[in-house]
């Protein structure tokens, strides 16, 4: 699988088209489940198969993310049925773009997985079901305006949805359906079953632009099932998060978790990042939860203002700068470049890989492809 696959990554593109086309030409009844712009969709396809195709070594892992991913399909009214369907289009394209290499052994292979995958997928939708609805309507009940560009939305689920403080939930406005982006949830579970979120406008972003500029409180959103493995810890130690413009949603939830939860009293230190201090769109909020908890340290850091009073610079030169970080318990969110460099910093000054948390809310999608958006 992996000799086929290698051929046919470089012109994924091309097949990822051939795909779709030969999918919706035979099966025009499903052209309806998909957004009206597939670009994203064809980004998604390809983001799981290459991880699905690159692990096929680490099962366990492989499992969870299928696993997944067949409850996250639900909300899009995937039937079993539907497997068959997608699973001849996929093997007609493998076949067709991996000719050159394709043998009989590759065949079985493909189609062995697939439909392990796929069992997977329909089992973990099927249990889920007996628990949990398909999606969430939830009515927004606070629109705030934080900056021109980025709104702190507050929503009530009909029923209760039930999450982990760092999981994110896929959302759908009515201006756009069937096309969902993730976003994290920028608060800790409460009595009250509301949630917030943090969303910035992306140039182009169907999602976020109608949450930023077109949604008002009455309106309704559709959620997804919440997800994600970026939770809090078990382990009481110190905790440095890094949050680069809005990805501080998530580090928001597990910061209120843990100042909030008596067990495990460590101290918390949040370096919350953006371009200007006029985007630092959460830090009132911040320092009041500041004042009330001693232990909460939050220390905003400004990049792209010379004359900023603050910390100034960028996020992971700043994180290099306040070492040593050993020993704490690291989460880092915010945009890639952003996220990556500072988890090489860190590993360089010694954290262990395990003890640094980030969130893959998109692990379908190619690198490069906006999440949030
Ligand atoms: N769960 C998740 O994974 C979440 C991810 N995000 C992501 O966070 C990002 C937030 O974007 P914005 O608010 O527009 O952030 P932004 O572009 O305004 O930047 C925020 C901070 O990151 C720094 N930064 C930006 N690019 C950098 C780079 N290449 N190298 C080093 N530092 C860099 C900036 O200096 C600033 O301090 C989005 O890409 C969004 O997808 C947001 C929320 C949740």
């Amino acid at each position: 699988m992996k000799e086929s696959f290698a051929v046919i990554e470089p012109v994924a593109d091309k097949a990822a088209a051939y795909f779709y086309g030969r999918l919706f030409a035979e099966n025009p009844h499903m052209r309806a489940m998909f957004p009206p712009a597939m670009d994203t969709q064809r980004d998604r396809l390809f983001g799981a198969l290459t991880r699905i195709v690159w692990s096929l070594d680490s099962l366990d892992g492989l499992s969870s993310f299928l696993g997944e991913l067949g409850r996250g399909h639900r909300r899009y009214g995937v039937l079993p049925e539907h497997y068959t369907t997608l699973g001849n289009a996929l093997l007609a394209t493998v076949r067709r773009f991996a000719a050159e290499v394709w043998s009989p052994e590759m065949e079985a292979a493909w189609l062995a997985a697939y439909t392990a995958a796929a069992d997977i997928m329909i089992t973990s939708a099927e249990e889920d079901a007996r628990t949990s609805p398909a999606w969430w309507t939830a009515e927004v009940i606070g629109h705030e305006l934080r900056a021109p560009d980025i709104a702190v939305i507050t929503l009530r689920p009909g029923e209760p949805l039930p999450y982990l403080p760092g999981q994110h939930v896929d959302v759908q406005t009515a201006r756009w359906p069937r096309v969902w982006r993730p976003f994290s949830i920028a608060n800790a579970p409460r009595r009250d079953n509301t949630v917030r979120l943090h969303v910035r406008a992306v140039p182009g972003g169907w999602v976020s632009s109608a949450l930023v500029g077109h949604t008002r409180i009455g309106d309704t959103v559709t959620l997804g099932a919440p997800g994600g493995t970026m939770t809090p810890p078990e382990r009481g130690r110190d905790i440095l998060c890094v949050a680069g413009g809005t990805g501080l949603a998530p580090l928001k939830a597990i910061v209120e978790h843990v100042i909030t939860s008596d067990a495990t009293p460590p101290r918390v230190r949040l370096l919350y990042g953006a371009r200007t201090s006029r985007e630092l769109y959460d830090l009132p909020d911040l320092m009041r939860m500041r004042s009330r908890v001693p232990r909460l340290e939050v220390v905003p850091v400004v990049s792209d203002e010379p004359r900023y009073g603050g910390e100034r610079g960028r996020l992971p030169e700043v994180v290099d700068r306040l070492r040593p970080w050993a020993g704490h318990e690291v989460y880092v969110c915010g945009p890639d470049d952003m996220v990556e460099e500072t988890i090489l910093r860190l590993q360089r000054g010694g954290v262990p890989p395990a003890d640094i948390h980030r969130d893959r809310p998109q692990e379908g999608r190619r690198r490069g492809a906006h999440c949030h958006t």
